[in-house]
């Protein structure tokens, strides 16, 4: 065997061991570039004779070919693995569940409030909104509170600081002034919702300084206590989905008369029997419509007040009702 054949061999060789497509080709180009060995054999024909250059020109044509084809195929051979290892190590199962992002949710109490506002809004009462921040006026005098009435004082009422005493502003007590405001100027038939944020100067375990309410009020020719019965009684049907035992006991609200307040009959899990205060109600004081230009002589109405919180704890069983306000994920993600 000649040195070019004992070269082709070493490189047959050397082309099997050849572990990447890099190195594959510095061999090609040592092999069949322009400086290759294959390259430089055939430059040597030019000086032989003719009948020689013909048989040596043949033998290192089939050098070349068996090199050029064992390139070729160590090369693809090379390309598959390289391409067996991408589909092995890329592979993605589509099979797998997403990767969920985290969700919001509504929080538990704007939860009740819309619950709330839905049914009476099924029910025909339009929802009204108004100020936090109130006047005297609107909070207290128009709803037939008198001058020195308990409720007036610092400790159940915020008042913005730094303002004279007679036309201080405070943090609404409860949402009637909004009731005010919307009939101030609307004549009868009325009927409105009023949800919102009120706030009283109270904190423990079932008060909080924040809280919402929702308060309701129908003014029309014909209303009755027994129209009241019958809308808090759907309204409570409808909240909790069943048919609790209700209550009216007597109560006092400067802004109604009668006044009432409203227990349901809750079966406790351990087979006791609470009744449990929930709202409060009354038919609309005379003197109130009469501050709203309405006619108590051709007018009625009732008014309910509700807490949503109270709501919420009834419903979802949320007994500190400082939970709502903590922002602990635990507790909230339990609504999502
Ligand atoms: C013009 C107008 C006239 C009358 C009105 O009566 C709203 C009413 N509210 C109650 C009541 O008991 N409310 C409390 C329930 C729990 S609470 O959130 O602490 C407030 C009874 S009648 C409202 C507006």
């Amino acid at each position: 065997m000649d040195d070019l054949d004992s070269r082709a061999a070493q490189a047959l060789a050397d082309i099997d061991r050849a572990d990447t497509l890099e190195a594959l080709d510095a061999l090609r180009v040592g092999l069949l570039g322009k400086s290759g060995i294959v390259t430089a054999a055939l430059k040597t024909l030019g000086a032989l004779a003719q009948d020689e250059r013909k048989a040596r020109g043949a033998e290192v044509n089939l050098v070349k070919e068996r090199l050029a084809g064992a390139l070729a195929a160590r090369k693809a051979s090379l390309e598959q693995a390289e391409l067996d290892h991408r589909l092995s190590s890329e592979t993605i199962d589509i099979s797998l569940p997403g990767r969920d992002g985290e969700r919001g949710g509504i929080h538990p109490i704007t939860r009740a409030l819309e619950r709330i506002a839905s049914i009476f809004a099924r029910l025909g009462y339009q929802r009204a909104d108004g100020p936090e921040i109130e006047d005297d006026w609107h909070n207290f005098e128009a709803l037939n509170f008198p001058p020195h009435h308990p409720a007036r004082a610092m400790h159940d009422t915020f008042y913005v600081a730094g303002e004279g005493s007679d036309d201080r502003r405070l943090l609404r007590t409860h949402t009637s002034p909004v009731q005010i405001r919307a009939m101030a100027g609307r004549q009868p038939p009325i009927r409105i919702i009023a949800p919102g944020k009120v706030y009283r100067s109270d904190s423990d375990q079932t008060h909080s300084p924040m809280f919402h309410q929702i308060e309701g009020l129908l003014v029309d020719e014909t209303s009755s206590f027994a129209d009241l019965k019958g809308t808090l009684a759907e309204f409570i049907r409808a909240f909790f989905e069943r048919d609790f035992e209700m209550r009216f006991r007597p109560s006092y609200f400067p802004f109604t008369e009668p006044s009432a307040e409203v227990d349901i009959r809750w079966d406790a899990e351990d087979g006791s029997t609470r009744w449990l205060e929930v709202l409060g109600c009354g038919m609309v004081h005379p003197n109130v419509l009469k501050n709203c230009g309405i006619d108590p002589e051709r007018y009625t109405g009732f008014a309910f007040g509700l807490g949503v919180e109270r709501f919420a704890m009834l419903r979802y069983g949320v007994s500190d009702l400082r939970a709502f306000f903590e922002n602990d994920l635990r507790f909230l993600r339990q609504f999502a």
